[in-house]
Order: C-alpha cells, then sequence, then structure tokens
C-alpha cells in the first residue's frame, strides 16, 4: 500500500460483479471501478481500500468481511493467504492463493468465463474453451507446486510476500506445495544474509535443489559472502543426503547464473511419464525453467502431441524449449528423417536441452532470441541448420509456449512468414496470448481449437493449448505466392 493513499484502510460496501484477468473481481463504488481481491461475482462484500487516491483511475481493495456470500464461497484453505482472517488480525494475506476460497469446480468456470472475455476484448474473437483440471486435485486444490520460491524476513526465516507489496510474513508450511517440501523443515533454517531462497521438488524421487540467492550488498562482498556460505552449508548439514543446495549468483537476464555448489548437485532430475508418448528423463539446472504443478509436464506434452500430431520426417520448430520438455517427446516422433529445432535465449536451459536431447541427432539446440532465431531462418533458408539456416527444408509446424509477456508482434509475424501447416500454442497468460491471437488472425490464421488446463488450483492462473490453422484464404495466397 502507498504511504501517500489517504484512502487506504477505508472500508466499502461493494456488490461484486464479474472476475477480471488478475485475480479480482470488478465493482463500482461513486462511479469509479473497484478491483477487488477475495471476492466471488454476484457477492456482497464489505472490502479494505489498498490502494485509493482521488487522481487513481481505479482503486485496489481487499474483501474483509461477507455481507452476502455466494454458494459457491468454502472456508479458505490457506490461513496466511485468507483476506479474512488476515484482516481480522490486523495484518495482509500473503499472495498466491487468492481463489482459495472459492469451490475448485467454481474456479474452473471462472478461469473459463476470465478467457472467454479477455478473447474477446483484447483479441476482437468469440472462443469457447473447455477447462480440464487434474483429478487428484480435487476437492481442496492444494499439494500441486514443485516449485516455490520464497522471501526470506530481516532475521533470516522464509516468508511469503504480501501481494504487490515488499511487506514479507513468515511462513511454516506451503498448503499448495507438494508434501516432500513441508517435510523438509526448511523454515527453521537462519538463511540471514539472502534474499530470496527457491525450492525445487520434482514429483517423482527423493532429490530437491535448494537455491540460495544472496542479498546485493553480500553478493558484493567476498569475504561477506564466505562467511554467510560457511553459515549456510553448517546450517543445511542435517537435512536428508538427496537435498542439494547451491547459492545462485545472478548476472543480467538470460546472462548465466554462476552457481556455487554447497552441497550435492547444481541440477537435478525430473522424470515425464505420459500417457501414449512414453517416459522420458530430463536434467534440470537450478536457474532453469520447468513447469510447476507436479502433472504439468505429462500433461503439456500429452496436449501438444494431441494438437500436433507429428509425422515422421517432418520439421517442427519448438520456440521458447527450455530444457527441451517438448522436443525430446516431438523428436521422437519425427524419428530420423525429422527435425526438432528446440530454441531457449536462457544460457543454462539451452545447456540442459543439450544434455537431454544428446542422444537425437535430429534435435538441434539453438540458443538465441526466437525472433531473431527465425529471422536467420528466413533470410539464409539454404543455410545449414548448424550455421543459423533450415537446409533447405520448410518448417511444418510450429509450437511455441512463451514466457507471460507473450511473443510479441514481431516474432509472430516472423512465425507466419514460416508458412507452417500448424501452429499450436502453449500460453500461461490470457491477455498476451489475446494479443498475440489478433495479429495472427490478422495474418489469415483461425482457431481450430482452444483448451484450458488448470495446472494453478486456488489462484487465478490457467495454461491454455491453442491449435491455429491458415485460412483458406492464407492458403489461397500461399498457392498463388
Ligand atoms: C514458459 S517457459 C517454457 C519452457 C518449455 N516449453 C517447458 O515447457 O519446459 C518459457 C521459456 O522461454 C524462454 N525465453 C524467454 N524469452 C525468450 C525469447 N525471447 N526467446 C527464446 N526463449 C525465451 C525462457 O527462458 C523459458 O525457458
Amino acid at each position: 500500500m502507498a504511504a501517500h493513499d489517504k484512502d487506504a484502510g477505508q472500508i466499502l460496501t461493494l456488490e461484486v460483479g464479474a472476475m477480471a484477468h488478475g485475480g479480482h473481481c470488478v465493482a463500482r463504488y461513486d462511479g469509479r471501478v473497484v478491483f477487488v481481491r477475495h471476492a466471488i461475482p454476484g457477492e456482497i462484500v464489505n472490502a479494505a481500500v489498498t490502494a485509493g487516491g482521488d487522481d487513481a483511475r481505479f482503486w485496489r481493495a481487499d474483501t474483509v468481511s461477507v455481507v452476502r456470500p455466494s454458494e459457491f464461497r468454502r472456508s479458505h484453505q490457506w490461513k496466511l493467504a485468507d483476506s479474512i482472517r488476515a484482516h481480522a488480525s490486523g495484518r495482509f494475506p500473503v499472495g498466491g492463493a487468492e481463489f482459495g476460497h472459492i469451490t475448485l469446480e467454481h474456479q474452473r468456470r471462472l478461469k473459463a468465463q476470465v478467457f472467454r472475455d479477455t478473447m474477446t476484448r483484447i483479441g476482437k474473437l468469440n472462443v469457447e474453451a473447455a477447462v480440464v483440471g487434474i483429478t487428484e486435485d480435487e476437492p481442496t486444490g492444494l499439494h500441486w507446486r514443485t516449485r516455490n520460491a520464497f522471501s526470506v524476513t530481516s532475521t533470516g526465516r522464509l516468508a511469503m510476500n504480501v501481494h504487490r507489496s515488499a511487506t514479507v510474513v513468515p511462513v511454516r508450511n506451503i498448503p499448495l506445495g507438494v508434501r516432500q517440501l513441508d517435510a523438509l523443515q526448511l523454515w527453521d533454517i537462519d538463511f540471514t544474509g539472502a534474499a530470496r531462497v527457491e525450492v525445487a521438488t520434482p514429483a517423482h524421487g527423493e532429490e530437491v535443489l535448494v537455491v540460495v540467492f544472496p542479498l546485493e550488498a553480500v553478493a558484493a562482498n567476498k569475504k561477506q559472502l564466505e562467511q554467510h556460505i560457511a553459515q549456510w552449508r553448517k546450517r543445511m548439514i542435517h537435512l536428508p543426503s538427496k537435498v542439494s543446495v547451491v547459492v545462485g549468483l545472478r548476472g543480467k537476464q538470460f546472462g548465466p547464473l554462476e552457481m556455487v555448489r554447497l552441497r550435492g548437485r547444481t541440477w537435478l532430475t525430473e522424470v515425464v511419464e505420459t500417457q501414449g508418448f512414453g517416459t522420458h528423463t530430463f536434467r534440470v539446472s537450478g536457474d532453469g525453467f520447468w513447469q510447476v504443478h507436479r502433472d504439468a509436464p505429462s500433461t503439456l506434452v500429452e496436449a501438444v502431441m494431441d494438437a500436433l500430431d507429428p509425422q515422421p520426417s517432418q520439421v517442427i520448430a519448438d520456440l521458447y524449449a527450455g530444457a527441451g520438455l517438448f522436443s525430446k517427446f516431438l523428436a521422437e516422433s519425427v524419428g530420423n528423417d525429422g527435425v526438432v529445432l528446440s530454441v531457449e535465449a536462457s544460457p543454462g536451459a539451452s545447456r540442459d536441452a543439450r544434455k537431454n536431447l544428446h542422444d537425437q541427432k535430429q534435435a538441434y539446440v539453438i540458443n538465441g532470441l526466437t525472433d531473431r532465431i527465425i529471422g536467420s531462418w528466413l533470410q539464409r533458408p539454404k543455410a545449414a541448420m548448424a550455421n543459423g539456416g533450415l537446409d533447405g527444408r520448410r518448417v511444418d509446424a510450429v509450437v511455441l509456449d512463451p514466457p507471460r509477456a507473450g511473443a510479441g508482434r514481431a516474432t509472430i509475424t516472423r512465425i507466419h512468414q514460416l508458412a507452417a501447416e500448424k501452429i499450436v500454442y502453449v500460453s500461461c497468460d490470457p491477455a498476451s496470448f489475446a494479443r498475440d491471437t489478433k495479429w495472427l488472425v490478422e495474418h489469415g490464421w483461425e482457431i481450430e481449437d482452444s483448451t484450458i488446463y488448470d495446472l494453478f488450483p486456488d489462484t487465478y492462473h490457467m495454461e491454455t493449448v491453442t491449435t491455429f490453422r491458415p485460412s483458406a484464404t492464407l492458403r489461397q495466397s500461399r498457392d498463388l505466392g
């Protein structure tokens, strides 16, 4: 909350309307829009203003009590994230479980509505998408996160941030985390000197990877850093032998992360077992991206493989490929005469991808920014793949899985120029996806199918997998060209 915010703390009684992207319901007060968190469409709530002011275009508020509850309200699954209990004890809820007070079935209905509304508002398209949930998540929506990041309090305890705030609240369990995480009792360790701690606890196996990021001042002072490293090492000596601990020294974005090993390894193993597409094992380094829900890797691989339907000898571009999750399964399907171009910007993730794909000669790991790599393919299609070309071949299909910001207009245009037969777009953000879709449609692409996967229960987040095909007009113009 901003210190100058004279309206902060004021309690408003509001009838809340539709759920908007970002996890808040839209309400009106004196003609002004108020984004209300921890409410459900149709409810009347008392909400405390968390950001206001006469000049503000809109206000923000947290529900503190419910006057007319929705039939889909339940008691919140996580005390520290429950706005009502938090405000009653004079504090703010931690972020990250803003749907914990809504039944799982209704959360999914709301996600479908948010996706539909966002596609209409930004994408200018009517898209109906079914929501697929993970059965084991029912009914609570708890115990699914394999990747958890913590802030650290001034006394060295693991903590979570209050929504849109630097305020941290110490935690002693993470209800959304997989059960292995609580069992480690990392809350009892003194992490003084650290700014952030990230913990990866894979769904299968006992390996755990803890990455400790020092405070900037500590990282900048070699002697202090060494002292803290010695202390962290000592304080974690009791952890089970399969727990690896590294200190991460961040470079610039996409620059290499230097990892100082305190114990164990700088990476862990992830096993992805699918229905119908086999099982593969992946190496994922401390700084590498991995899907967060324990069942997300297998669910998304199955969705992408079903949507793409890769055939032997095809050329497939896997853009924003991370450690090669989709590339690995795709390479197997296209066989020795096919090609998978696995494009990823992070050097660490590309290193992992090279290891994960080393036995598949048809897979090329290309480290760089997607738009530049495609630009090179378009400019020099005859050049060898190792030299930034396509070896005279044509890209048959594209899968892209960009970060939350989406691909952006320039990259979408280049993807279109590849003249593939199919694009499968995996997205974790409906707003950037709607923007990218608008540009694809302007270029002549049509949506064939779109499905929402509820891979972030008890939060407002969602994952979508959408198949695009060239429209009849686009096909015609290609034939003429
Ligand atoms: C949502 S993750 C998907 C990774 C992979 N498909 C998976 O499922 O494990 C997005 C990835 O894109 C990478 N990335 C971000 N911006 C990029 C860019 N401009 N070009 C290439 N890769 C990028 C990130 O480093 C990250 O690994």
